[in-house]
């Protein structure tokens, strides 16, 4: 049990409340005694400290998750683990009995340095013990799709989870059946025509309010204080943006209401979830956000993530690269290629949605090329090369090849080749629980900064999620930040923040001079004598 000052965090929720809040919603206060930052004004740098409160409601409420796509790959593994875990499910493969897991989610399967104990020894704590956060098994999920299938056999379609715990989930799953959705054929492949016999009629209002029901028909019926939409369906071509169309919340209300050929259905889709209060998250690369609906996220003040989750090989990327450059070595070129055979490879093998894929897979090395003009000149980019193959056999198991080639010390070159088999929806899975994980979290977080009479909730577009996505959307005016660790640290100095703890700065100063590790050892001593006494 996590001990803060002394007293365990339930002490610390018991007892923390303030008089202007409801006792019902009696929250964690953590005071940030200082938000500290570094100001450069040419050749003039300035620390910057800013006082203020950070302030979590600690109940986490019923929420619900409707994923459009539900019955896709992702989407049916995504209800299937969260099910597995709330039954503990174990299942016999060919390597012996297997047990339900959330390992490679961030929040459920990592840990957080919480700081050193008295004898200066690390001392961590799973990421999901630090603050009230939701549990996937304890989700309510439902969601769309164009495909009927229910989820018992489109678990048995997507062939990703082991043939005896399909068995066993499939008395769980058969009765769940996806929404009928909005199916615009122009924005994905004309392959997956076959798929669509689960469609709505009508306008593109007439099928928005149809959305919009659906979400309050989930709320109402499964007693939610909340819900959460997220696109984990075919990615969708680019939309053009166009003036008069989408690129204000106006134009794009008149749009849908006119039925305007150019807005796709995650669009409509972002809109319908706004319009009822319900976070929007992106998981694929089509850009779904227009304008128009950042524009209207930040009038209704409801949070927008995304896009495209970044799962096995782009992930690996952004680490390599952060690695390469930040150690001084130049990479010059960066070819990334990879087969892959379930429905999605099917619907990328369409160029269109290819060059989705494609601009959300090259520009994740732009900040760390950007952060070091020793190696790159302004205008200089590594040789950067996508390619996605559609390889039937293979199905979700994707096989990611990728060289990296650098430029190193006088003269030399560095190759590394990397073989990645990336079973997609195994990665994905777990991705997508971090998402709404940390996205509710952010629901129930306000600061104020010292001297501001207001609390302030984050921006509507949730950079914050930025960790899980390959393109990350951030505010007008802030920084993409691809590099994952640095992405990481945000996420875990923000928690720390939530309790009122420093950031974690990596300084260790207390293992560095001979006065405080002297300090440390006298009190290991002092505790031996203790124990042996
Ligand atoms: N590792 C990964 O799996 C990974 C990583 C990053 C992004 N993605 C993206 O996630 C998405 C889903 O991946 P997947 O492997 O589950 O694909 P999938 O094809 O198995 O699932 C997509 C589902 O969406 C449904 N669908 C299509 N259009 C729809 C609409 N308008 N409304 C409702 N449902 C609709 C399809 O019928 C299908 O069931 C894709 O866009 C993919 O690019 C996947
Ligand atoms: O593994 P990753 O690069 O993060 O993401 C994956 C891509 O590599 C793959 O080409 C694509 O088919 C998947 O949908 C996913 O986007």
């Amino acid at each position: 049990m996590l001990r803060l000052s002394g007293k365990s965090l339930k002490e610390i929720l018991r007892s923390s409340h303030i008089s202007s809040i409801p006792q019902s919603l009696r929250i964690l206060l953590a005071c940030v005694s200082s938000y500290e930052t570094t100001i450069v004004e040419g050749n003039i740098v300035k620390p910057c400290k800013t006082n203020m409160q950070i302030r979590t409601e600690r109940k986490v409420g019923r929420t619900g998750v409707m994923l459009v796509g539900l019955g896709g790959n992702n989407g049916s593994t995504c209800v299937a683990g969260a099910i597995a875990n709330k039954l503990g499910l174990t299942w016999e493969t060919k390597e012996g009995t297997q047990k339900a897991n959330y390992w490679g989610s961030l929040i459920m399967a990592s840990t957080i340095k919480l700081g050193n104990d008295c004898c200066g020894n690390s001392v961590y704590t799973p990421m999901s013990n630090m603050l009230p956060l939701l549990k996937p098994e304890d989700i309510v999920w439902g969601g769309w799709d164009i495909n009927g299938c229910n989820l018992g056999d489109a678990v048995k379609r997507a062939k990703v989870l082991d043939y005896d715990l399909q068995s066993k989930l499939y008395p769980y799953m058969k009765e769940i059946k996806p929404l009928p959705s909005i199916y615009f054929p122009d924005f994905i492949a004309a392959n997956q025509g076959d798929r669509a016999d689960n469609i709505l009629t009508g306008t593109k209002q007439e099928q928005m309010e149809q959305i919009r029901n659906d979400i309050r028909d989930f709320k109402a019926n499964n007693r939610l204080d909340k819900v959460i939409l997220l696109w984990t369906a075919n990615t969708e071509r680019f939309s053009a943006v166009e003036e008069g169309v989408n690129d204000t919340a106006e134009n794009l209300l008149s749009s849908i209401e006119m039925g305007e050929a150019e807005v796709s259905a995650s669009t409509v889709f972002a809109v319908a979830s706004i319009l009822e209060g319900s976070t929007f998250i992106n998981g694929s690369p089509q850009n779904t956000f227009v304008p128009g609906v950042i524009e209207l996220a930040r009038q209704k003040k409801v949070f927008i993530a995304g896009d495209d989750f970044k799962s096995g090989q782009t992930r690996m990327k952004t680490v390599m690269v952060d690695f390469l450059v930040s150690a001084g070595i130049k990479p010059v070129s960066i070819v990334s290629y990879n087969h892959l055979g379930n429905n999605d490879g099917k619907n990328l093998s369409a160029p269109s949605q290819f060059r989705s894929k494609e601009i959300s897979k090259s520009n994740v090395v732009d900040d760390m090329v950007a952060s070091n003009r020793i190696l790159f000149e302004e205008d200089e980019q590594p040789d950067h090369v996508v390619v996605i193959k559609y390889v039937p056999c293979v199905g979700d198991s994707k096989r990611a090849l990728d060289e990296y080639t650098s430029e190193i010390f006088m003269g030399g070159k560095n190759t590394i080749v990397m073989h990645n088999t990336c079973e997609d929806s195994l990665l994905a899975t777990p991705i997508i629980y971090d998402l709404v994980i940390l996205g509710e979290l952010c629901e129930r977080v306000t600061v104020k900064k010292e001297g501001e009479a207001e609390w302030e909730s984050f921006h509507p577009v949730l950079s914050l999620l930025s960790y899980m996505l390959k393109a990350p959307l951030v505010p007008h005016g802030a920084p993409v930040v691809n590099a994952l660790f640095t992405q990481r640290c945000a996420i875990v100095n923000f928690m720390r923040a939530c309790l009122g703890l420093a950031p974690d700065n990596h300084m260790t100063l207390e293992h560095r001079f001979e006065s405080t590790l002297a300090a440390l050892s006298a009190t290991e001593n002092a505790n031996k004598k203790v124990r042996l006494s």
